[in-house]
């Protein structure tokens, strides 16, 4: 665990040029500091214009001093800020100043790492700061937003709380080995073991969300050369991204670009086309194409409806793990028809004039069960999806124990662990690894 009782400082603002800029302390003793700093005590949580002085007490910027005294303040230390002019060279003076004076650059998300420490904020609440800093839409701050007010933690730790309620049922049958079996046979358990179940599915659903909402999907556009790859990659991106050209092969690299749709980003990724020959460029295209392919959340698979491209063999060449849909391209020159086909798996477009797209999107928002502005979707990770898996699936064995063992003690220890898998979400359970590498992640400062 890193030590606590030394000062931390970090400019706490984006770096280049602002209206305003930040340095932010966190530690024991700041009123002392401060004191030496500006030449004046600060008054607790009171905004004050100072003087923010140099070794030789020369004025290195005018600006106003925030004094949080410990345990009120945002890591639960004494917390001093320096809210300067916004300039990188005044805010390094600051910096380089406060380092003179005894503190020591911050880590990466070490005020946030204290913050957690301090039990001003539990695990996925700190995650959800740095969520809500990244997020990439309207949708996705407010997801973070309800997760950093503690929505997730609140629905997680109810979860823990019936665990931990049929847990102390089961292990009084238990200490009662000789009434064990008829205990064991006692609706309630069975009861308030769908409940829970229940309650995992709901959770899971709404983190998943919450998950899509951050992480995005993932969609490969795949095909014979020319079907309209590239087309499409800049029609979704609003902007020229890839070379369209009617010359067969002209795409090689991979491209990518990101999106949002209602609020969901998309990463839009353009291959190369896919077909026999070619040189040896072309030939490293179509293996990275294929390589992108398995990673996919999601693969559009497009042909040329006007030449009469069959997908039907390149259909049965794709990853069979991956969702895929047909797309008939050029439906005006084919003269096929727009929109969904005969399955919801096949979409007629032309990527030229756009006819067909607004269903194909749509589609593609449906296949990840997304619904925009989900007003109750909370911010959540890969992480916490994992560890809801985990206890599930450790409630899921406990079950199993009951019906076909009536063995009370293994179901117990399996609800042991399914709590223990929940509380990795909030932090009550952790290693000091997973602490370093969720705040190395954050930014400096944060
Ligand atoms: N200038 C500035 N703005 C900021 C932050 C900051 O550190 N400085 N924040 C940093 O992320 C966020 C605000 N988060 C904060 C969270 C808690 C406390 C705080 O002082 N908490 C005390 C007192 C609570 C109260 O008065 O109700 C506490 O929890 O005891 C301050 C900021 C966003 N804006
Ligand atoms: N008429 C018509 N032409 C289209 C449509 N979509 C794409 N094209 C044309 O088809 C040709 C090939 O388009 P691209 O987007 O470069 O095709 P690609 O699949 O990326 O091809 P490669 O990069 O070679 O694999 C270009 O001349 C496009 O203008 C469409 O919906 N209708
Ligand atoms: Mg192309």
């Amino acid at each position: 665990m890193s030590r606590t009782d030394d000062i931390i400082a970090a400019v706490a603002t984006p770096p280049g040029r602002g209206g305003v800029g930040i340095v932010r302390l966190s530690g024991p003793a700041l009123q002392g500091f401060a004191r030496q700093l500006t030449g004046r005590d600060p008054a607790p949580r009171k905004a004050m214009l100072a003087e923010f002085l140099d070794e030789h007490g020369r004025a290195i910027d005018q600006g106003i001093l925030l004094y949080f005294p410990a345990p009120h303040s945002f890591t639960g230390e004494d917390v001093l800020e320096l809210q300067g002019h916004g300039g990188p060279v005044v805010m390094d003076m600051l910096l380089q100043r406060t380092i003179a004076l005894g503190a020591r650059p911050a880590r990466p998300g070490e005020f946030s790492e204290r913050a957690f420490l301090n039990d001003k904020l539990d695990l996925a609440q700190a995650e959800a700061v740095a969520d809500l800093i990244d997020a990439g839409s309207a949708q996705a701050a407010r997801a973070a937003s309800r997760s950093l007010s503690g929505e997730f933690s609140r629905v997680v730790h109810e979860l823990v709380e019936k665990l931990i309620e049929l847990r102390m049922f089961v292990e009084a049958a238990i200490d009662f080995p000789e009434e064990e079996v008829d205990f064991l046979s006692d609706e309630r358990i069975e009861h308030q073991l769908s409940d829970i179940i229940e309650a995992f599915d709901v959770l899971n659903a709404r983190a998943e969300q919450g998950r899509l909402m951050r992480d995005g999907l993932t969609v490969v556009l795949a095909g014979r050369p020319n079907a309209g790859k590239s087309s499409l990659l800049n029609r979704l991106a609003g902007h020229d991204a890839a070379i369209v050209t009617d010359i067969p092969g002209t795409t090689r690299d991979v491209l990518r670009e990101y999106i949002h749709l209602d609020g969901l980003p998309l990463h839009v990724i353009d291959t190369a086309g896919l077909r026999t020959g070619g040189d040896a460029v072309e030939a490293e295209g179509m293996r990275r194409a294929r390589a992108e392919m398995d990673k996919a959340d999601c693969i559009l698979l497009l042909c040329d409806e006007a030449t009469g491209d069959d997908p039907a063999v390149l259909r049965r060449d794709l990853p069979a793990h991956i969702t895929a849909l047909t797309v008939y391209n050029k439906v005006d020159i084919s003269g096929g028809k727009a929109g969904r086909r005969n399955s919801e798996r096949q979409f007629g477009v032309s990527v030229k004039t756009g006819e067909g797209m607004t269903e194909l999107i749509q589609q593609l928002k449906g296949l990840a069960g997304y619904r925009p502005g989900g007003e109750d979707l909370f911010m959540a990770r890969r992480r916490h999806l994992d560890a809801i898996d985990r206890a599930r699936a450790h409630v899921d064995a406990g079950q199993a124990q009951l019906t076909e063992m009536r063995a009370g003690e293994l179901l117990a220890e399996e609800l042991r662990l399914a709590q223990q898998a929940l509380n990795e979400i909030t932090g009550e359970f952790t290693s000091d690894d997973l602490l370093g590498r969720i705040f190395s992640s954050f930014c400096i400062g944060k």
